[in-house]
C-alpha cells in the first residue's frame, strides 16, 4: 500500500485514505480540469460477454475477424497479437478447457471464467512467470471489499456452487473453497463492466485501482473504457483535496431507486448530494415527475401523489384525482403488453415488436409523466428498432422526444446525454437536415470531449462528421450568395 501511495501521489496527483462510513477513498492532491485523465488502468482479468450472435477477443473485446483458438475451442481472438499478449494465461486456461465435458463448457459463464483466470493469474504471479508491479498484483485484490458478511443465504450457496465448479476446472488441492466464495463477492461489487465508447456492454474486468474509487449519483468523475484500458476522467474542475467519485449505477432513477440499487449491490447507504434530500419536498416531486402518474387533465403537467381521503392520486398543481382504479387498469395492459413487446423483440420479430412498443408507448403517454423514465425507456427501444428498419425519419422523432428527457436527469457532462445527441446529429445528417445536426453535434462533441477525450477513433469519427456538416453548410450558403 505505501508503494502504491507513492506512485498515485508522484504519477497522479491522488493519495488514497480511509474513512470510516466508506472504507478506502481516493482524493486528489493538485486540481483537476474537466476531461482531464486521472487515471488508467489495464484489467487484473476480464473476460467478454457471452453471447450466441457475437463473439469477441478474449483480450481487445472486438468482435471483428475473431478466430476461436483451435485448441480449447472456446475463446476467441482476432489475430495474433492478442493472442500471443493473453497466451501465458490462455496456455493453462486452454489446457483446462479442453479437458472439460461438452456441457460443462456450455454451461461455463463468464464469471466463471473470470474467477478461473484471476486464480491462474495469481499463480502465474506467484512463480515470476508474469512479472508483478505496483498497480499489477494479487495483493490489491485481496484488499479489495467483499461484504461476506452481509450477503444474502441464497446468495452464499450460489457462490459456493460457483466456487465448487472452478474447484472442478482448476483441480488444485490447494484451493480454498470459501475464499473463492469470497471473491465471488468481491467481484459482484468491484468488477465493471467493460463498455464500447458507444456504452454497450463487451465484457467484464476487475481494475483493483480504479475499484478503490467510490460512488456518488452526482459524480465528479467517469469511468470509460478505450478497449480494456479503463480511464476514469474529471467531468468538472476537481479542486485540490476531494474526493474522486464516479457512479456506480444508472443515475436516472428516483432517489430510493438508486438507493435501493446501491443498497442491493454494493451494501451501502448513499449520503451524496442528491440523496441527502430524500423526503423532502423537491425530492418528492421528483420521484413523482420519473417514476410517477400524469394528471388526468392533459393540459396540465403537474405530479400526483396519493391522496388518501379519495384514495386516489391527486395533482399537486390542479388539484384533480385520478382514480386509483383507472390508474391499475392502464397498469396491468401496460406492463402486458411491455412483456409481450420484450419477448417479440428478443426473438428478433422487429415489425412485431415495433408495433406491440407503439402501444406500450401509448398506454404509457396516458398513464405516466412526460418526463417518466419508463416513458423514456421505450422511447429509447423504439428508436432502436427504427434504427434497425432503416426508418430514419421516425427514428429521429423518437431521438428528439428523449433530449428533453436525458436533459433533465442526466449532468451536462453525462456520456449518455453526449452520445444521444450523436445519435440525433448523425439521423439530421442523413436526412440532410445539415444545420440541425450541426447543432446536435456540436453539443454532442462538447459532452463527449470531456468524458470521452479526443483521441480515440471514435471521437475522431464525431469530429470529422461535425467538419464535413460544417463544411456543406458554408458550401450551400456560398451557392446561395452566387
Ligand atoms: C468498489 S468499492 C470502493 C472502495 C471501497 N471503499 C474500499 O474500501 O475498497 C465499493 C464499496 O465501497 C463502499 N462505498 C462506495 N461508495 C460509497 C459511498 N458513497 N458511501 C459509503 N460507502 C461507499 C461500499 O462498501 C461499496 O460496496
Amino acid at each position: 500500500m505505501e508503494d502504491l501511495q507513492k506512485l498515485l501521489l508522484h504519477d497522479h496527483g491522488l493519495s488514497v485514505s480511509t474513512l470510516p462510513e466508506k472504507g478506502r477513498c481516493l482524493f486528489t492532491t493538485r486540481e483537476y480540469s474537466p476531461g482531464e485523465i486521472i487515471l488508467s488502468q489495464e484489467p487484473y482479468v476480464s473476460v467478454p460477454n457471452k453471447t450466441p450472435v457475437k463473439s469477441r477477443c478474449d483480450w481487445c473485446f472486438t468482435s471483428s475477424n475473431v478466430k476461436r483458438c483451435s485448441s480449447c475451442q472456446v475463446v476467441w481472438y482476432c489475430g495474433s497479437k492478442c493472442q500471443t499478449s493473453d497466451w501465458k494465461v490462455h496456455r493453462l486456461e486452454c489446457q483446462l478447457l479442453a479437458k472439460l465435458e461438452k456441457n460443462r463448457i456450455k454451461s461455463l459463464t463468464p464469471s466463471i471464467r473470470l474467477m478461473v483466470k484471476l486464480y491462474l493469474r495469481r499463480k502465474l504471479q506467484n512463480e515470476k512467470v508474469i512479472p508483478t508491479s505496483v498497480t499489477d498484483n494479487y495483493n490489491l485484490v485481496k484488499d479489495l471489499v467483499s461484504h461476506i458478511s452481509e450477503v444474502e443465504e441464497m446468495q452464499l450457496v450460489l457462490y459456493a456452487q460457483m466456487a465448487s465448479l472452478v474447484n472442478i476446472i482448476l483441480q488444485w488441492s490447494t484451493l480454498n473453497i470459501k475464499e473463492i466464495a469470497e471473491n465471488f463477492s468481491k467481484l459482484a461489487c468491484n468488477a465493471h463492466t467493460i463498455c464500447d465508447s458507444e456504452l454497450i456492454p463487451l465484457g467484464t474486468g476487475l481494475y483493483p485501482i480504479v475499484s478503490i474509487i467510490n460512488h456518488s449519483c452526482s459524480p465528479n468523475s467517469v469511468l470509460v473504457f478505450e478497449g480494456r484500458i479503463a480511464t476514469v476522467r474529471a467531468m468538472q474542475t476537481i479542486p485540490k483535496g476531494s474526493e474522486v467519485l464516479i457512479s456506480y449505477i444508472e443515475t436516472a432513477g428516483s432517489t430510493m431507486t438508486r438507493q435501493k440499487a446501491l443498497k442491493d449491490q454494493y451494501f451501502f447507504i448513499c449520503s451524496c448530494p442528491r440523496c441527502i434530500k430524500l423526503g423532502e419536498h423537491d425530492d418528492i416531486e421528483e420521484s413523482a415527475i420519473l417514476e410517477g402518474y400524469r394528471c388526468k387533465n392533459h393540459t396540465c403537467n403537474g405530479f400526483l401523489l396519493r391522496d388518501i381521503e379519495s384514495k386516489g392520486f391527486k395533482c399537486q398543481k390542479c388539484g384533480v384525482v385520478r382514480e386509483k382504479e383507472e390508474i391499475v387498469k392502464i397498469a396491468s395492459e401496460e406492463k402486458t403488453m411491455s412483456n409481450k413487446a420484450s419477448v417479440a423483440l428478443s426473438s428478433c420479430h422487429n415489425k412485431e415488436a415495433l408495433d406491440m412498443y407503439l402501444m406500450v408507448e401509448k398506454l404509457q403517454v396516458k398513464l405516466c409523466h412526460s418526463f417518466s423514465i419508463n416513458l423514456m425507456r421505450t422511447r429509447e427501444t423504439l428508436l432502436k428498432i427504427l434504427m434497425e428498419l432503416q426508418d430514419w425519419k421516425k427514428a429521429l422523432t423518437y431521438c428528439r422526444l428523449t433530449i428533453p428527457v436525458y436533459e433533465r436527469v442526466y449532468p451536462k457532462f453525462h456520456p449518455l446525454r453526449g452520445l444521444q445527441y450523436y445519435t440525433c446529429g448523425k439521423l439530421e445528417w442523413l436526412l440532410g437536415y445539415t444545420d440541425e445536426a450541426i447543432k446536435s453535434l456540436t453539443q454532442a462533441v462538447d459532452v463527449l470531449r470531456i468524458t470521452h477525450g479526443t483521441n480515440t477513433s471514435f471521437m475522431k469519427d464525431l469530429i470529422a462528421k461535425l467538419e464535413e456538416a460544417k463544411a456543406e453548410a458554408s458550401y450551400k450558403l456560398s451557392s446561395m450568395d452566387d
